[in-house]
């Protein structure tokens, strides 16, 4: 398993090597002591989720209030462009974004740090996304940011298809900073 720094402190990639054989392939999708050297605390996931998003479907950019909530994400099925922005107030990285493909042949994973908006887009008729939290569910500190707002850009790879109603609603990027206190 590879630890690939991104540039943003905390933000981590992780490349596993999976085996494959004419069955199919095996790989590992998580490793206490690796993700101990890459200065991920292992004990500290809480929930693990999976959604399922048709091609297209953007989820995000979900953000948590207060501690915040970090994820270690990776795409079980099929391929996702992931994005990740730093919103750490006072981080020199702040503002920066991200992009991973994550799919069904590399296996990479992504570690997301507290502190940062996270969404992806579906890029596969059935894509099956895996995410790792450390902290329960909490859906009264949800914060969403426009996944398609103009000053941010994300470069979604392919036509967006549906979208949930509380994305639509997001925030412009503009007025989260405001909130953070950063001009
Ligand atoms: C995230 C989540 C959702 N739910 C429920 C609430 C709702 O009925 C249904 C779908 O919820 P959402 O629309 O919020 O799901 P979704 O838009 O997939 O939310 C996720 O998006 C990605 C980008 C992230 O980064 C995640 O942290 C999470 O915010 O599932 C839970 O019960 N537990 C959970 O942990």
């Amino acid at each position: 398993m590879k630890i690939i720094e991104t540039g943003i402190e905390g933000l981590i990639v992780f490349e596993p090597t999976p085996a494959r054989d004419e069955r199919g392939y095996f790989t590992r999708t998580f490793d206490v002591k690796i993700a101990a050297e890459a200065g991920v605390d292992p004990t500290s996931f809480m929930q693990e989720n999976q959604s399922r998003s048709y091609q297209g479907v953007v989820r995000g950019l979900h953000g948590r209030l207060n501690r915040g909530e970090a994820k270690l994400v990776r795409c079980a099925h099929g391929a996702v462009l992931d994005v990740a922005i730093d919103t750490r107030v006072g981080s020199p990285t702040f503002g920066e974004m991200r992009t991973f493909l994550l799919d069904d042949q590399l296996h990479r994973q992504v570690y997301i740090p507290r502190g940062f908006l996270h969404g992806y887009q579906a890029l596969t008729s059935v894509t099956d996304f895996c995410y790792k939290i450390d902290d329960f569910y909490g859906p009264g500190e949800d914060t969403t940011v426009n996944f398609a707002d103009p000053e941010l850009a994300v470069p979604w790879p392919a036509p967006i298809t549906i979208v949930s109603e509380r994305d639509r609603q997001g925030q412009s990027w503009a007025e989260y900073r405001r909130f953070l206190g950063v001009a």
